[in-house]
């Protein structure tokens, strides 16, 4: 796949043509400024030289068949394969965090950085429940827009998952946005593998509404569904909304507080690292 083909995409993101550069340092406020019209007829510009974005109106919901595709000349030896875990408020993000790391850490070197606004709690929950020994979780502190540092300034989530990266060797980095509404995306430049959570508590109307989490997130994650009676969520009412947004895309239903769904989402996952990396360990 020609690298021109990264700048095709109908959201917010695009490429600039010579951007696919390391970015091990971020401190360049050389590249941050400055603007320019994208292959869709778009102005993009990048804050930290970093994740160039538009931030004109989206009129679609987007669609999964034609969301970013993987960045092809990731140095996963400068930063291991990177799953962005993002999704609104209280849908288990955390929760998955911490099922995944049960999961995936006897067998690979796994470190996890976790964004909240104004706390650290959510990475005080993962030290709490022992996810992963405490030197291999970092709290980040966003601020008020929790999709800035998932989309348009990442260096603030790039420079400690490098150093995590490096220190552990890691094979998978996990990422928590904080909770955000349903524009919220991960930039390819951050995330390998994207999954948006969300849950059944909100009604069972979500998916439909769409945004880019919903429609360009490589899983789909409903969680939750032990809720569904109690909300009166018809889950197959959301089993259709979420196959027809997503063109087919997968989605998992799952309970990640009961454990249900997480072996699946695992597999998920590990599909893709195995294509990105050919199955290398560090
Ligand atoms: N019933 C039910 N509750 C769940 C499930 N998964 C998570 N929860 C609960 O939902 C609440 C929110 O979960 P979190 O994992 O903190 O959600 P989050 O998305 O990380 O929340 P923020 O970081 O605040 O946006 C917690 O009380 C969890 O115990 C589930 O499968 N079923």
């Amino acid at each position: 796949m020609a690298s021109q083909e990264h700048h095709v995409h109908d959201h917010q993101h695009a490429h600039e043509p010579d951007h696919h550069h390391h970015h091990h340092h971020h401190t360049h406020g050389d590249s941050g400024t400055g603007s320019w019209v994208g292959p869709d007829g778009r102005v993009y510009h990048s804050h930290d030289g970093l994740a160039p974005h538009s931030h004109e109106p989206i009129y679609s919901p987007g669609y999964f068949s034609r969301r970013a595709p993987p960045l092809i000349n990731r140095d996963f030896n400068e930063r291991a394969f990177t799953i962005g875990i993002g999704g609104p408020v209280g849908t288990g993000k955390t929760a998955l965090m911490l099922a995944l790391c049960k999961f995936l850490r006897d067998k690979y070197s796994l470190a996890a950085v976790t964004n909240d606004i104004f706390t650290k709690e959510d990475g005080e929950f993962l030290i709490k429940h022992g996810a992963l020994p405490e030197e291999r979780i970092r709290a980040v502190e966003t601020g008020g827009c929790p999709h800035a540092a998932i989309r348009e300034d990442i260096s603030i989530n790039l420079g400690p998952l490098e150093e995590l990266s490096n220190l552990y060797k890691a094979d998978i980095l996990l990422c928590e946005s904080g909770g955000d509404n349903l524009a919220a995306n991960f930039s390819r430049e951050l995330a390998d593998y994207i999954i948006y959570i969300i849950d059944v508590s909100g009604g069972d109307k979500i998916p439909r509404k769409g945004g880019p989490g919903i429609t360009q997130a490589d899983l789909l994650v409903i969680n939750k569904t032990d809720l569904a009676a109690a909300v009166g969520a018809d889950l197959q009412v959301m089993e259709r909304d979420a196959v027809r947004m997503r063109d087919g895309g997968p989605f998992v239903f799952a309970q990640v507080k009961n454990g249900v769904g997480v072996a699946e989402i695992v597999s998920h996952i590990l599909q893709a690292w195995e294509v990105a990396t050919a199955n290398k360990r560090r």
